[in-house]
C-alpha cells in the first residue's frame, strides 16, 4: 500500500499552500470537499525538474513532470517500461471490479439543510488507501449531485463512488491528495466551445489523461412546483449552459436576466434551498429529481446534439496501446511566438496523424514579448501556450517520431496524456 507523500501524489509541495480544506459528509457515502489554496508560480516553475516515478521508482512513461523524453530512445524505453507493467494493471483493474453500476447520489432530498451541515475540517483519517484495494473507484467531479459531470463520471466508471468538489481546482487537488482516485472534468462543448479554466489547470497541476468521455448534453428549464414560465424574472445555470440554451431561451420570450452559477445542479439545489418563486435553473432532468423541482422546459439547447467532452485524470499514465483507436494530448510553447505553429503541425501532416483540436492560452509566465525588429518602437507580441490533441497513440512509432521532431523546434513540451479515444456510438437523442 502506497503512502500519502508529497512525492507519491506528484506535487511538489512548496507549490501548493492549502490554507483551507474541508470536507462535508453529506450522507454516509458522500462527501462534499472544499479548499482553497494558494499557488505560487515560481516554485512550480521548479515543480517541472523534478523526476516523476511510478510507485515503485521506476521512471513514468513521460519523465520529469510528463516531459517528452530527451530522446526517441528515451521515449522508445520508457514505452517499453511502460508495456511490461500493461498485464499487472489490467489484472488490479480485474480485481476492482467494473461493469455497469451506480452513482452515489443523494436521494430523493428536497431541500439542502442536509447539505449544509458544519463543514469539518479533512483529516488524515479521510483519505483513504491508495486506489484498486477492492474499494469502489472514487472519482471526483466539479458540481454537486444531478450535474452532468456526475453523469460523465458515472459514464466513465460506472461503479464510481463520485464525489462532488465545489471547484475544478479542488477535484485536482482531491487526485492529488489522494482523497479521490480519479478526476472526471470537462474541456469542451459543441456549443460552448472550450472550458479554458481546465486546460490552465491541466498544465499547473501534474496529473496525467488517461481518458475521455463525450456526454449528450440535454438541458431542461427548472423551476418549482406551481411557477410557470410568465412568473420567471430570471435564469440562472452555469455559464457553459446559459451559453448553450441562449437562443432557445430567447425563443421561449424568457428575455429575463440570466446568471452564472458554479454549476447547473448548484442552480437547482439554490432555488429549492430558497424558495425562489420568480427563478428557474437550467440543468439536467436529473436535478429537477434530486431537488423536487418541475420540468417547464426539456431539451432547451439550441442544437440537439449538443455534446461535452470530459477528460479523466489520474496521477499515474496508463500505458499507451495501438490496438484500439487512442488520441494523445500534449501543450507546447517555444521562446519565439508562434512562428513555430507551422513546423509543428507539419510534424504531424507529414506522417498523415489527425489533429482533432488545437486550443491556445497566454503563456502565464511571459504573457507578452516585447520586439523591436524594425527599430520603429517597440512592438508587444502575445506569448501562448499551444494545446492539440492528435489522433495516435504514444506507442505508434509515428507520435514518438513527430513528436522528437516537434521537441527540437519547441522550447516546452508535455505530453499531457495518451489514451483510448471514446468511441461510443452517437445517440443524441439519449436523456441524461
Ligand atoms: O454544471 C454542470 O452540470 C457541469 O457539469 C459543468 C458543465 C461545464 O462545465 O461545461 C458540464 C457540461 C455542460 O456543458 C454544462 C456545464
Amino acid at each position: 500500500m502506497q503512502s500519502l507523500t508529497s512525492s507519491s501524489s506528484g506535487i511538489n509541495p512548496k507549490s501548493l499552500t492549502r490554507t483551507k480544506i474541508q470536507s462535508n459528509r453529506v450522507n454516509p457515502n458522500q462527501l462534499v470537499i472544499r479548499c482553497v489554496y494558494r499557488f505560487d508560480s515560481a516554485n512550480a516553475a521548479a515543480n517541472t525538474g523534478t523526476v516523476r516515478t511510478n510507485g515503485n521508482g521506476a521512471p513514468a512513461s513521460y519523465n520529469s513532470a510528463g516531459h517528452v523524453g530527451a530522446s526517441r530512445a528515451e521515449w522508445q524505453s520508457s514505452c517499453a517500461i511502460l508495456a511490461s507493467k500493461v498485464v499487472s494493471q489490467q489484472q488490479n483493474a480485474l480485481k476492482s471490479g467494473g461493469g455497469v453500476g451506480n452513482i452515489t447520489a443523494v436521494n430523493g432530498h428536497k431541500s439542502t439543510t442536509d447539505l449544509d451541515l458544519v463543514p469539518k475540517p479533512l483529516t488524515i483519517t479521510d483519505l483513504s488507501p491508495a486506489p484498486m484495494h477492492g474499494a469502489q473507484l472514487r472519482v471526483a467531479y466539479q458540481g454537486v449531485p444531478g450535474a452532468y459531470s456526475e453523469a460523465a463520471a458515472g459514464k466513465a466508471y460506472p461503479k464510481c463512488d463520485a464525489i462532488p468538489c465545489d471547484q475544478f481546482e479542488v477535484a485536482f487537488q482531491a487526485v492529488e491528495l489522494w482523497i479521490a482516485d480519479r478526476a472526471v472534468l470537462p474541456v469542451e462543448n459543441s456549443l460552448g466551445g472550450s472550458i479554458h479554466r481546465n486546460y490552465d489547470l491541466l498544465l499547473r497541476h501534474r496529473l496525467h489523461i488517461v481518458g475521455e468521455v463525450q456526454l449528450p448534453v440535454h438541458h431542461c428549464l427548472l423551476a418549482l412546483p406551481g411557477v410557470r414560465k410568465e412568473y420567471l424574472a430570471r435564469v440562472i445555470s452555469h455559464p457553459q449552459a446559459l451559453a448553450q440554451c441562449e437562443l432557445t431561451l430567447t425563443k421561449l420570450g424568457l428575455n429575463v436576466a440570466r446568471e452564472a452559477v458554479d454549476d447547473t445542479a448548484g442552480a437547482a439545489e439554490y432555488i429549492a434551498s430558497n424558495n425562489l418563486r420568480d427563478t428557474a435553473a437550467i440543468a439536467s432532468a436529473r436535478a429537477a429529481d434530486l431537488y423536487g423541482l418541475q420540468i417547464l422546459e426539456q431539451g432547451i439547447q439550441d442544437d440537439s446534439s449538443n455534446v461535452t467532452r470530459f477528460v479523466m485524470l489520474a496521477r499515474e499514465p496508463i500505458i499507451p496501446r495501438t490496438d484500439r483507436p487512442f488520441k494523445t494530448s500534449i501543450v507546447f510553447a517555444h521562446d519565439k511566438g508562434t512562428s513555430v505553429l507551422f513546423k509543428v503541425l507539419s510534424a504531424f501532416a507529414f506522417r498523415n496523424i489527425s489533429l482533432t483540436k488545437i486550443e491556445s492560452r497566454p503563456h502565464r509566465n511571459r504573457p507578452i514579448r516585447l520586439v523591436d525588429d524594425a527599430n520603429v518602437g517597440t512592438a508587444k507580441h502575445f506569448e501562448y501556450m499551444f494545446y492539440v490533441d492528435f489522433e495516435a497513440s504514444m506507442a505508434d512509432v509515428r507520435a514518438q517520431n513527430a513528436l522528437a521532431e516537434v521537441q527540437e523546434f519547441t522550447s516546452f513540451l508535455r505530453v499531457l496524456g495518451s489514451y483510448p479515444m471514446d468511441m461510443t456510438p452517437w445517440c443524441p437523442s439519449r436523456e441524461d
